[in-house]
């Protein structure tokens, strides 16, 4: 069975994957070198698992491994456990979900956790849901919310000091986000911390004693609805004991119906996991008008200064364009620079105040007299410099590896009121590419001077996760269809494979039997060919699939 011990070493630890970011912190490092610039030529295919040719939407998991099982979630909130050497199928689970969900962004799962003899993932219709490893039996099930309401979940939990942590989705429905610990091993609730300012956090069921909060950054009743959801999960740190959950977009996206900084959207927040009180936050966008959203992963690394000194720190690439490296003791903002080319909204991150310099002409107008405001050209669009796909930091090379991508959108205010599971944007817009060539750019971020070190270019999005290793090697896959490696000093392409669908899935490492395996869901979906506008026309051939790779580098050519 999987222990807290277990967890808390991942990222040490070679012969399993027990948590989502392959380590609590998310640095998606794996200290195996075998697999290296010399030796990825020969990593091959070992097994393909099929999800079957029904429900073949975006697969955006990162797949687990433990005790010679790998587990993956898939779209429609199913999962998969097999053999982890030969594929052989072991279960698999289908949530039976009912009529009516509502996730904004495609039918995506990004991941379970592994805990006790338990693989514990959440679902489209907002429950928790615990399943044994063996057989693939529910062990225990928990809403977490009313979908009906707009809630649903597609987040990866985590697993600290023996507590089920994880977020809700629901911004685009005027949601109310959360955090929320459970026992992992019954699921039943220890506390609730409500992530926008107004609403009062629990302990216990009892009033945790948050003090001392208003709704004072919301006007009027908004902040009622006010949606800062924590749809993509969140990291632990165990030097500073703090759990790093980011949250999404105010709701509505018209940021004129709600004067004010709108806390905490758009943020992330440093959580005590004994109770659920917020020790620290840094708020990413302030008055967010174009769904930066600010969920993004906050990965904890040391940064190491010129004069030998070491900061703990938290670097954070935002959909808003920025690259942000915080000090992860206070939240206090140490550098923030652009990692994409073009921004807008801000001129840049004032260092002193930590707040952004708005260029107040590019936000999209109040709708006034007239059904529509002043529609503005904006960049980067909403689906972000990056958007949920997992960024991987290399401690080797000190690098934080980045799937960016370059592109903006018309945006427009609409008047809206809030009605139950109703869209609540009050917004319009249309994304449109910034370069012909390309819009994806995998880039290499050095921390210590914000400069992009290399970066490798590709003519769709990208949509996938990102995964480093001591081998000095970056994996991530493309929409086209390919898994790729590149030098991670030099951004050399070194290794790809056609894997017959979009790859918008996190790759995965690990060894078994001394021989080295990478493991990467494929299949093309998310929000893209959804939302995308213009961008989506150029992308509507690509195939749809369902489906897990795994490939590994042969005893006798290591
Ligand atoms: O505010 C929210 O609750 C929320 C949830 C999700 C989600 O759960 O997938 C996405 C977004 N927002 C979002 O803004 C977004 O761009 C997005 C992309 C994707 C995806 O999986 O491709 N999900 C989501
Ligand atoms: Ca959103």
């Amino acid at each position: 069975t999987v222990t807290d011990q277990d967890i808390a070493d991942d990222a040490k630890t070679t012969n399993d994957v027990v948590s989502y970011g392959m380590g609590l912190q998310g640095q998606r490092f794996s200290t195996l070198d075998k697999l290296n610039t010399e030796t990825v030529k020969n990593l091959t295919p070992a097994f393909v698992l099929s999800y079957g040719d029904e429900k073949q939407r975006g697969q955006e998991a990162q797949p687990l491994v433990h005790n010679g099982k790998i587990f993956v979630t898939a779209s429609y909130s199913r999962v998969f456990a097999a053999d982890a050497k030969t594929g052989e199928e072991i279960w698999q689970y289908d949530h039976r979900l009912p009529e009516g969900i509502m996730p904004c962004c495609d039918v995506v799962n990004r991941g379970g956790a592994l805990y006790d003899n338990l693989f514990i993932f959440s679902t489209l219709d907002a429950q928790l849901v615990a399943l044994d490893q063996d057989t693939g039996k529910v062990v225990w099930k928990e809403k977490m919310e009313d979908f009906k309401a707009g809630y649903s979940n597609t987040a990866a939990p985590i697993v600290v000091k023996g507590m089920v942590i994880t977020g809700v989705s629901g911004g685009e429905f005027g949601v109310v986000g959360k955090v929320e610990a459970r026992d992992a091993k019954t699921g039943k609730l220890i506390w609730s911390r409500p992530t926008v300012e107004g609403h009062m956090g629990t302990l216990n069921g009892q009033d945790n004693g948050i003090t001392g909060e208003t709704n004072k950054s919301w006007p009027g009743d908004l902040w009622k609805t006010g949606g800062a959801a924590t749809w993509l999960g969140g990291t632990y740190d165990v030097e500073t004991d703090s759990l790093f959950f980011g949250t999404g977009n105010p709701s509505p996206w018209n940021s004129h119906l709600r004067p004010g900084d709108n806390l905490y959207s758009s943020s992330v927040l440093a959580i005590n996991p004994a109770d659920g009180k917020i020790k620290w936050h840094y708020q990413w966008t302030p008055h967010d008008g174009w769904d930066f959203d600010g969920v993004n992963e906050f990965v904890s690394f040391d940064l190491k200064k010129d004069d030998g000194t070491i900061v703990k720190a938290g670097g954070h690439a935002d959909r808003n364009g920025f690259f942000y490296v915080l000090d992860r003791t206070n939240g206090k903002l140490i550098n923030a620079t652009p990692f994409v080319n073009k921004i807008t909204w801000a001129k840049g991150i004032n260092l002193e105040t930590g707040r952004p310099e708005y260029d107040d002409t590019n936000r999209p107008g109040a709708p006034g007299s007239e059904a529509k405001g002043t529609s503005v050209f904006s960049a980067p669009s909403f689906l972000g410099g990056k958007n949920w796909m997992p960024m991987a930091y290399n401690p080797g090379t000190d690098l934080f590896y980045i799937p960016a991508n370059e592109w903006g959108m018309d945006i427009w205010n609409e008047p809206i009121s809030y009605k139950k599971g109703a869209a609540y944007l009050g917004a319009g817009f249309t994304i449109k590419p910034l370069n012909e060539d390309y819009i994806g750019s995998l880039r290499a971020m050095d921390p210590k001077t914000g400069k992009i070190v290399w970066e490798a270019k590709n003519k769709a999005p990208l949509w996938g996760g990102v995964l480093t290793t001591a081998g000095n090697l970056v994996f991530t896959g493309t929409p086209e269809g390919y898994l790729k490696a590149f030098d991670a000093k030099t951004g050399a392409e070194l290794w790809k494979f056609q894997t017959g669908s979009g790859v918008v899935g996190c790759p995965t490492t690990w060894e078994q039997d001394g021989e080295q395996f990478v493991a990467v869901p494929s299949g093309w979906g998310g929000a893209v060919p959804l939302w995308g506008g213009e961008v989506a026309k150029t992308i509507k051939h690509l195939n749809q699939g369902g489906s897990l790779w795994v490939f590994k580098l042969p005893k006798t050519t290591s």
